[in-house]
C-alpha cells in the first residue's frame, strides 16, 4: 500500500484553517472543497489515459485523453459528500457511486447503511472520498467491497489520517497484492480514547453538515 502526504503550502494553509475550531460550516465546506481538488491533482497521477491525436488550427498534435471505462468516484456518506464537487471538478467524466457508512460511537465499528454502486467494477479505477481515516474500519470495509466487485485499483483521498488507520489498512491489504493508495493532506499524531484523530479537526460530518 502506498501513502502519499501532499506537502504543499496551499494544502497546509487550507488544512490549518479547517482545523481551527472557530471556522464556521460555510467556510469549512468551501475549504474542504478546495483542498480535495489539490489532493485530487496528486491522487490522479496514475489515472489511465489513451493516446489521441487532435487537430489544432495549424497541425495534428499528439495528446492524451482519459481512458474508458471512466474512473468511479465513491464518496462515503456523510462527510465524504463534502469532497465530491471538488473531485468531479477535476474529473468531470467520472461516474459516481455512493456508500453510506457510520461508525458506532461505542464499538467504533463501521456499519454500511446504503450502497449504490455498479455491480461489476471489473477494470475500473476507483477513488474513495472520506475526509477522516481514523481506526481505518470504514475505509477497509469500503475498499474490500470495491475489490469484491472487481475494481482494478483503489485510491483513497482523505483530508487527515491517523497512524493507526494507515497501519490497519496495511494489515488488511498489505499482502493482498492489490494496488491501494492513500493520499492525504497530513498524518496526525494519534487517536484518542473515543477514536478521534488528535489534533485532528473534530467530527468532519458535524462540521460540514451539523450535529445529528
Ligand atoms: O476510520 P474510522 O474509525 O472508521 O472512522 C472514520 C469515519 O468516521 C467518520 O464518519 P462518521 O461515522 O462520523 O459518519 P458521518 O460521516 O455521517 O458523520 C468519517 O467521516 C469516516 O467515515
Ligand atoms: O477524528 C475523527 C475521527 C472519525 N471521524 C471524524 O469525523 N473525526
Ligand atoms: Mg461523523
Amino acid at each position: 500500500m502506498d501513502t502519499l502526504v501532499v506537502d504543499h503550502p496551499l494544502v497546509a494553509h487550507k488544512l490549518t484553517t479547517l482545523r481551527d475550531v472557530r471556522t464556521d460550516s460555510p467556510t469549512f465546506r468551501r475549504l474542504a472543497d478546495e483542498l480535495v481538488t489539490l489532493l485530487a491533482y496528486e491522487a490522479t497521477r496514475d489515472v489511465r489515459t489513451v493516446e489521441f491525436t487532435v487537430q489544432t488550427p495549424l497541425a495534428p498534435a499528439h495528446g492524451r485523453h482519459l481512458a474508458r471505462p471512466a474512473p468511479l468516484v465513491v464518496p462515503i456518506l456523510r462527510a465524504g459528500l463534502g469532497m465530491l464537487d471538488g473531485m468531479v471538478r477535476l474529473l468531470p467524466t467520472a461516474e459516481v457511486g455512493f456508500l453510506g457508512m457510520v461508525r458506532d460511537e461505542g464499538t467504533l465499528k463501521a456499519e454500511t447503511y446504503a450502497t449504490r454502486l455498479p455491480e461489476d467494477l471489473s477494470g475500473r479505477q476507483c477513488y474513495v472520498l472520506d475526509p477522516m481515516l481514523a481506526t481505518g474500519g470504514t475505509l477497509a470495509a469500503a475498499i474490500e467491497l470495491l475489490f469484491d466487485r472487481g475494481a482494478t485499483d483503489v485510491t483513497a483521498i482523505c483530508l487527515l489520517a491517523a497512524p493507526e488507520g494507515l497501519a490497519r489498512l496495511e494489515e488488511v491489504f498489505g499482502d493482498s497484492g492489490k494496488p491501494i493508495r492513500v493520499v492525504t493532506a497530513a498524518v496526525d499524531e494519534r487517536l484518542n480514547e473515543q477514536g478521534f484523530i488528535v489534533p485532528g479537526l473534530g467530527d468532519a460530518g458535524d462540521r460540514l453538515y451539523g450535529v445529528v
